[in-house]
């Protein structure tokens, strides 16, 4: 093992993969998640989706030389095309980050990340995404908490609609096995993801990865099943889900598991929860993946029964502050100086004048005081307009220098209408 001659601690060097090496990537990731399954599960699950996306950005630490080389430490990430405020972006998905047991809390992450940063930048990229195992992780990496979602479970006889809510005669669901109406399902989703903050386009290998049905997968519920929802033009919507049989003394204790639920048109929603409220033999509807905005609150006759528990899904990294600024679309007009530290990125650290409007917004780099100043992370938090600055500024995160200067960039990189991602990726 080679040995660091300062600290005779053992070294490692951070370096590109390939095809060959992932049986080994798989392993070290694999343990560190505890995802407990067998390398041929691993390898049947990822080779499909990374032999379409190729394995140029895989990133390995490893430690001792020719033979004796271990892989302790890895990262990826997928290219997306992602719909963020001001339209289609490519987004780095960072992934499979792990590093092994006997490695850990001695920078190989730290590493890592640098490496993968200084990469998606060299490429051309200006934004990373991911989902965190855990969230005191990604902060000090420049990533910032830019989406909450939320899952809930609803008792059936809760969910009634809204005598108001849109239905429309001319709608038909169709209950199916996934794989044979799977370019209806890809049509909704091309269309959601065009425009919905948060979601990335999904090419074929993606819905390979997301319609994989094996039984050991299901932990005891039905084979996957599509509702879609469809007028005279076409699909307008579907629900993947999987049904779990339970009874109890006193009767059926069914359950319906949302995995993923969208629709195009109003109408289009209120069929699908209504088919999926309305399957005998259940007494409880799950969602595990939903947008905080999702109609299914305003839809329902009691708004209270649908109790929804909150987590972030996307956490945001601007690779680069000030392409990622002058791109994006603003709520509002804004004209403030921000100074930004950025440890892991120095390239992004200092001052960047935003200038930006309705139209279309300039950055520029300046010695001018600053009327904020922030940490990178802060600003992928802001970037998806869900995460205010002003809840950063209440904490005492953040340093406003002109008062108002936070509420005017809150007002400027608001949205609307809630991130939503809804796939681990
Ligand atoms: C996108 C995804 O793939 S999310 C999945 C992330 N992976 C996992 O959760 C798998 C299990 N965990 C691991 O493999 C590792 O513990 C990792 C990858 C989370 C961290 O790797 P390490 O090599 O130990 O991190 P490293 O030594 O570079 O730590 C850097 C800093 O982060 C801190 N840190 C690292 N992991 C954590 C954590 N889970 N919680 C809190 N702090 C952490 C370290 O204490 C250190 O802090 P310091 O700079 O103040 O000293």
């Amino acid at each position: 093992m080679t040995k660091n001659p300062e600290t005779e601690r053992p070294a490692w060097t951070v370096r590109g993969s390939d095809r060959d090496e992932f049986p080994e990537v798989l392993r070290v990731v694999g343990e560190a998640l505890l995802a407990g399954d067998d390398p041929d599960t691993m390898a049947e699950r990822a080779f499909p989706l990374h032999d379409a996306v190729g394995y140029d950005r895989v990133l390995v630490a490893v430690d001792g030389e020719g033979d004796a080389e271990e892989v302790v430490g890895a990262t990826n990430h997928f290219p997306f095309e992602m719909a963020l405020p001001g339209g289609p972006r490519a987004v780095a998905g960072v992934t499979a980050v792990g590093v092994w047991p006997t490695y850990r809390r001695r920078g190989v992450l730290s590493a890592l990340m640098r490496r993968q940063l200084a990469d998606i930048r060299a490429s051309g990229g200006r934004y990373a995404a991911l989902w965190a195992s855990e969230g005191a992780i990604y902060g000090r990496f420049g990533y910032g908490p830019a989406a909450t979602e939320m899952e809930t479970a609803v008792q059936r006889q809760y969910g009634v609609l809204r005598p108001e809510a849109p239905r429309d005669p001319a709608l038909r669901v169709r209950l199916a096995d996934p794989v044979r109406v799977r370019d209806d399902l890809a049509l909704v989703h091309r269309e959601v993801a065009a425009a919905q903050v948060g979601q990335f386009q999904r090419g074929s290998h993606w819905w390979d990865r997301f319609l994989r049905d094996k039984p050991d997968s299901r932990d005891g519920k039905s084979p996957r099943l599509a509702a879609v929802v469809s007028g005279p033009d076409g699909p307008l919507g579907y629900a993947l889900y999987r049904t779990l049989n339970k009874w109890s003394g006193d009767g059926a204790r069914g359950e319906v598991h949302v995995e993923e639920v969208l629709a195009t048109a109003p109408a289009a929603w209120t069929a699908l929860f209504e088919h999926l409220f309305n399957r005998d033999l259940t007494s409880r509807v799950r969602f595990g993946f939903l947008a905080e905005d999702n109609p299914l609150r305003h839809l329902v006759v009691d708004r209270d029964r649908v109790v929804p528990t909150l987590y972030t899904s996307l956490w945001m990294r601007l690779v680069d502050v000030p392409g990622a600024l002058a791109e994006r679309s603003y709520a509002a007009p804004v004209e403030a100086v921000v100074e930004v530290a950025d440890r892991h990125a120095p390239w992004n650290a200092g001052r960047w004048r935003i200038g930006a409007d309705r139209g279309g917004a300039r950055v520029e780099a300046v010695q001018d005081a600053p009327d904020v100043s922030l940490d990178v992370s802060h600003l992928g938090a802001a970037y998806l307009g869900q995460t205010s600055l002003e809840g950063y500024l209440r904490a005492g995160l953040l340093t406003e220098h002109t008062p108002g200067a936070v509420a005017g960039l809150d007002a400027a990189l608001h949205r609307a209408d809630a991130p939503f991602c809804g796939r681990i990726f």
